[in-house]
């Protein structure tokens, strides 16, 4: 499938560099407007975070890569001219664990804008989500963006870190855009490996969350961590679905 093809050209080049997903030119395959093209730019007021609020609106990006998607998604859900007020209430925070991505991101982020991008693997210490949102006084993220990530944690941490990156991301947030990878990319992957003579991802062959792995996160979501399922805009190109989920 293209998803799969498209990453395993980019591994290809660089074999057995990117074991996490943390592909360096990521958005010439896979570019922002794949994914902006099914969400639509109202999406922040249609979850009723108008202009009229006096508190910050809060983005998190899990695993932004080298930050064109958060960018673009920033300037997708906040670019009419009249909502300029609204403009300087948005913030955005995107994190990666590869810090030669997180430096690209930087690197892009307009002056003066309300986006932040961070070193971190959300798999170990997240003190720094924590601070982020206590410097703007709010408890949780408005909306957290996860997209093209779940995969990547799944087969480097095994079906207890998949379920508690769901989980964690619940308890931080109010509303949550999935974008999971299907098995078939997982079987792409470990393939991917395979050829270049690396061992197996740790915990491939183990893993007893498998085939429909969306339907596997919604379960989860819906009955562990108090989110519902609000919505979806579809599937992407690469034949993945978007779903948003709400805090009950
Ligand atoms: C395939 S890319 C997707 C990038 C972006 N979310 C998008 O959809 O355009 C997956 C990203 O997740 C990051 N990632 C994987 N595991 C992570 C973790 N434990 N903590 C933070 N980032 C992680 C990788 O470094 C990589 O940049």
């Amino acid at each position: 499938m293209a998803t799969c093809r498209s990453e395993a050209v980019e591994e290809a080049k660089d074999p057995g560099a990117a074991p996490h997903g943390n592909f360096m030119n990521y958005y010439t395959f896979n570019p922002p407007e794949n994914r902006l093209s099914l969400i639509p730019a109202s999406l922040l007021r249609d979850l009723g975070y108008s202009d009229g609020q006096d508190e910050a609106t809060l983005v998190l990006d899990v695993g932004c890569n080298s930050g064109e998607l958060s960018v673009a998604f920033y300037n997708h859900v906040v670019s009419q001219p009249e909502e300029e007020t609204h403009k300087r209430k948005v913030h955005l925070l995107g994190f990666d664990l590869d810090e030669t991505l997180i430096q690209r991101a930087q690197e892009i982020n307009p002056p003066d804008s309300n986006i932040t991008f961070l070193h971190l693997d959300i798999t170990k210490n997240t003190d720094q989500l924590q601070n982020y949102l206590g410097r703007h006084c709010c408890s949780h993220f408005h909306l957290c963006l996860c997209l093209a990530v779940t995969m990547w944690v799944h087969l480097n941490h095994g079906d207890s870190g998949l379920l508690q990156l769901l989980s964690q991301l619940a308890s931080i947030s109010q509303h949550l855009l999935l974008e999971a990878q299907p098995w078939k990319c997982y079987r792409s992957a470990a393939r991917r490996l395979r050829k270049l003579g690396r061992s197996d991802f740790d915990h491939f062959k183990t893993l007893k969350i498998r085939g429909d792995v969306a339907e596997h996160a919604r379960e989860h979501l819906e009955r562990h961590c108090g989110m519902q399922l609000i919505q979806s805009f579809g599937s992407t190109t690469w034949d993945r679905q978007l779903l948003l989920f709400r805090r009950k």
